[in-house]
């Protein structure tokens, strides 16, 4: 069996939570060889984001081309693309190696509230990226911005989710952090039917970088192999565990423990 590989084609968190950073500590946790295309790099820590550096399209575009011609991507994630003309890139060349196993965590504001997706770039993910995604994962607000309504009710979000996979995606996850509830639900929709994963909430201000590490666990999992059920089950230990056991970094919203998962398997 050859060692799974996973790309994740996203924005540089210098704080080392979110971001690429938080992906590719996620693949090493779950075994899988990690690799990078930036899209931007953001001066960003614990409380706040403080600066933001896109890319050129040329550059993300040859960072693909290079780990796909020489080693392989079994997964790949994609998470901060602030522009169209970016989103269009990574769209094409995601066609162009023929990536399967894709997941789109379609990222809009960093947990200190600053936006890291332009405005027309929020219209331009569904059509662009959306109907790529073997799963995209938007929290509650990225749902309701995706949809264009607002989704407090389970029987909106499970509405939400069909509307989703008709725009393209095979499945999708509207994850429950920003849900008000005393548990953290996460709602899969496989493009037939609905499940749902449901872990204690944590009352802990350490919650920077969850989206990005559950969507990488997902990608870690799709390129092991796993079945859409077991790669859900999977991210959502790890993501769990990386909330229950916080390392109290920085004094804003600090990051998750990426290790937790592995600790507590060792
Ligand atoms: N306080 C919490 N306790 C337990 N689980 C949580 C908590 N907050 C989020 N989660 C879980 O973490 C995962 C990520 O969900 P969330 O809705 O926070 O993503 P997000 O808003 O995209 O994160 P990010 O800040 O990285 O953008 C989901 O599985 C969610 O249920
Ligand atoms: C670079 C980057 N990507 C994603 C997020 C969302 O958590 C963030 N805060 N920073």
């Amino acid at each position: 069996m050859h060692t799974p590989r996973a790309l994740t084609i996203a924005g540089s968190d210098s704080g080392g939570g979110a971001g690429i950073q938080a992906d590719i500590k996620t693949f090493q946790e779950l075994g899988v060889f990690g690799m990078t295309a930036l899209t931007a790099v953001t001066a960003q820590n614990t409380r706040d984001v403080t600066g933001i550096y896109e890319l050129p399209e040329e550059a993300v575009a040859r960072q693909i081309d290079a780990v796909a011609e020489d080693i392989g991507v079994d997964a790949a994630k994609t998470g901060m693309i602030a522009s169209v003309s970016i989103m269009e890139v990574v769209a094409a060349k995601v066609k162009e190696h023929r990536i399967h196993g894709l997941v789109i965590d379609p990222v809009m504001i960093a947990k200190s509230g600053v936006p890291l997706l332009e405005e027309p770039a929020r219209k331009a993910l569904q059509e662009i990226l959306l109907p790529l995604a073997r799963i995209i994962t938007p929290n509650l607000h990225e749902a309701e911005a995706i949809v264009g309504r607002e989704l407090d009710t389970e029987e909106k979000r499970k509405d939400a989710a069909r509307h989703m996979a008709d725009l393209g995606a095979e499945a999708v996850i509207i994850k429950g952090g920003h849900v008000e509830d005393d548990q953290a639900t996460d709602l899969l929709f496989d493009g037939s039917r609905f499940y749902t994963f449901t872990a204690p909430r944590f009352h802990t201000p350490h919650t920077h970088g969850t989206g990005c590490t559950f969507s990488a666990a997902l990608t870690a999992s799709l390129a092991k192999g796993k079945p859409l059920l077991e790669t859900v089950e999977t991210a959502k230990q790890f993501i769990t565990e990386a909330i229950q056991h916080p390392l109290h970094i920085g004094g804003g919203h600090g990051p998750t423990n990426h290790w937790a998962y592995r600790s507590s398997r060792t």
